[in-house]
């Protein structure tokens, strides 16, 4: 009888796990009498390690928590900041070429312009041996998008430049006003990257390689942006712009418009962006602020001017339509407060923005009408338009921007400083005066419908061969910057006012630049056969020729440059035909204006 005695028994870890786990004792005999094995070996390892994870996780944890305080430095992202773009653009560009497990996908939106890279070979139109011929077929161009790739939410590892980055990716939601009383939950992703030592300088340098790779190529490209939809730009901050599109930059030379008028914007766009001249302006105590109105008819390259302007001076473009029924003045004050140093501010149709003014109109007619019994039908409408606006609720009036609104922002105290502002306009007597008076427009740029030097110029123009694509050189940014010369030097040198409007040889998105002819490099690049050999043969001295008979048969001052550039778009391939046909075209054409038709001939 050995356990008889007084002293208590020693428990035994079968004991411990029969008391903590039910049902233990009859599995453990079960596979001792079976087996031979006894269970609790293996589960007092595992418990044991199980422990010893726990203990050195909350280790880790306290240590973590106390170098992440104390030999770590961080900085934190919101997604509402483009800084959160630039980073996950560049985050996409390392994980690519690094195995990371965990990543989420999403399909790139690719504008047209980005399906033309460097190795894009031009798609020739066949015929099959039935002699049908074989279009061109973009059925499958979903499948062949790559998705591109970020690390996904949670916590991520990685090196740059010799650096142990930790990246930190996560959602909160909070809760958003919307006015009126009610609020929304919002998802916002926050990106936190840390690095170790007390200095933030390595994550404030991977911020800029990630700014600058994401701004790589920005050069040949101008951005067009607008503002963010109505909860994003709640927000505020240079979220409250999203970019809309990015098309190639616009070559200057491609605009037709008289040379002098042309190079004085140029001159006075230059001399104002100069950064000396904001010392200038703040000295005299004159508002450090431009603008610009573009007026003619439609299509006389209002808007072509803008983008090309944009071009030549690497600004981005940011569009504002007055006519989205969702803008307030206090969002439009918001936006302009938000545009970045230097950029062009572009508001389109001017006359037909529907600002909102104090009408005295109503009014008038409303007396019309009561003294003139005569003309009923007619005061019987203008009466029940005068009285529909008498009974506007107070908030649709404060709904859209009025015209002292818009002149607010525009010049008033807190508006930005150092914009281009562009306004377009088909029809600028009916502006109001204070909209136009300088101070908020600088300089007026007329533009009318193509005399016959402009019609033959776009007739060259598009005639004129494209340049072959050809191999790449490093760009002057790369091995030092071109030195400049002075404007009044390139004026006077040769006179020749054209050449020296034209940008320089144009960057590539690598930082290159394409060379101008394909002489220089012989190891050109065959570009689209389609085009270029059917018009090959129509160069030089024929095409001049051609386009003097073109233009002579053009009216002066009848047609826009955009409908000349229809008729030719048309016979794109065949500058004789274009030539030959232009007769009847403009005989056409004329009828049409004449009558006010509507349908114009092919
Ligand atoms: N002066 C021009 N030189 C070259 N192309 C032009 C010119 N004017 C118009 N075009 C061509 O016509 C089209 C319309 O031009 P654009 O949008 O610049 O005209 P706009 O004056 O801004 O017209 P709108 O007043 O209707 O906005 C474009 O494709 C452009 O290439």
């Amino acid at each position: 009888m050995s356990g008889s005695s007084g002293s208590p028994l020693p428990i035994s870890p079968t004991t411990l796990l029969e008391t903590f786990i039910p049902g233990y004792g009859p599995i453990h005999k079960f596979v001792l009498y079976s087996f031979g094995f006894d269970v609790t070996v293996l589960v007092s390892l595992g418990a044991a390690l199980w422990l010893a994870a726990r203990i050195g996780r909350s280790i880790w944890k306290v240590l973590k928590g106390a170098v992440t305080s104390n030999w770590m430095a961080e900085i934190s992202v919101s997604s509402t900041d483009e800084i959160h773009t630039h980073l996950l653009h560049f985050l996409a560009f390392q994980y690519r070429t690094r195995g990371s497990r965990r990543l989420i996908a999403d399909t790139p939106t690719k504008s047209a312009w980005e399906l033309d890279g460097e190795e894009t070979e031009a798609l020739d139109t066949t015929m099959d041996a039935n002699g049908n011929i074989k279009w061109l077929n973009f059925s499958n161009q979903e499948a062949k998008t790559q998705p591109r790739f970020t690390p996904a939410i949670g916590s991520h590892n990685f090196w740059h430049n010799g650096t142990f980055f930790q990246l930190s990716r996560k959602e909160v939601t909070m809760f958003d006003e919307m006015g009126g009383g009610g609020s929304t939950l919002k998802d916002k992703e926050i990106l936190t990257l840390s690095c170790f030592g007390r200095s933030t300088n390595p994550i404030k340098a991977l911020m800029q390689d990630a700014k600058e790779h994401y701004h790589r190529g920005h050069n040949v490209k101008t951005i067009i942006k607008r503002p963010a939809p109505k909860d994003l730009r709640r927000w505020g901050g240079r979220g409250a712009w999203v970019k809309i599109a990015e098309r190639p930059c616009r070559p200057m030379k491609t605009v037709v418009l008289d040379e002098k008028r042309k190079m004085d914007v140029l001159a006075d766009i230059n001399e104002y962006l100069n950064p000396v001249t904001a010392r200038w302006y703040a000295n005299r105590g004159i508002p450090y602020r431009r603008g610009y109105l573009f007026y003619g008819p439609p299509g006389t390259g209002k808007t072509s001017l803008t983008f090309a302007l944009a071009g030549v001076f690497g600004l981005d473009i940011h569009v504002v339509s007055l006519l989205e029924p969702t803008l307030t003045e206090e969002e439009l004050g918001m936006l302009f407060t938000n545009l970045p140093p230097r950029c062009i501010v572009l508001l389109e149709d001017i006359d037909t923005a529907g600002l909102m003014r104090n009408d005295p109109e109503s009014d008038d007619a409303k007396k019309k009408a009561e003294v003139d019994p005569a003309n009923t039908e007619l005061n019987v409408a203008t009466l029940t338009k005068a009285l529909k606006k008498a009974h506007e609720s107070d908030e649709d009036r404060k709904k859209g921007i009025s015209l002292s609104g818009l002149l607010n922002i525009i010049d008033g105290v807190a508006s930005h400083e150092g914009r281009v502002l562009v306004m377009t306009t088909n029809r600028p007597e009916n502006l109001d005066d204070a909209l136009i008076r300088p101070g908020r427009v600088d300089h007026q740029v007329s533009f009318s419908n193509a005399n016959q030097h402009q019609a033959k110029e776009l007739f060259e123009r598009m005639y004129a061969n494209d340049l072959p694509r050809t191999r790449l050189q490093p760009s002057a940014t790369q091995n030092g910057p071109i030195p400049a010369r002075p404007l009044e030097e390139k004026i006077s040198l040769n006179g020749d006012l054209k050449k020296e409007l034209t940008p320089p040889a144009t960057p590539t998105s690598n930082g290159y630049i394409i060379t101008d002819t394909a002489k220089e490099k012989p190891d050109a690049i065959p570009d689209s056969k389609l085009l270029n050999q059917v018009i090959e043969d129509v160069q030089g001295e024929e095409l001049r020729m051609l386009a003097q008979k073109f233009a002579e048969n053009i009216p002066d001052n009848r047609f826009s440059p955009a409908e000349l550039q229809g008729f030719l778009l048309k016979r794109k391939k065949d500058p004789r035909k274009a030539r030959d046909e232009v007769g009847k075209w403009v005989e056409e054409m004329m009828e049409v204006k004449r009558t006010g038709g509507k349908l114009v001939p092919q």
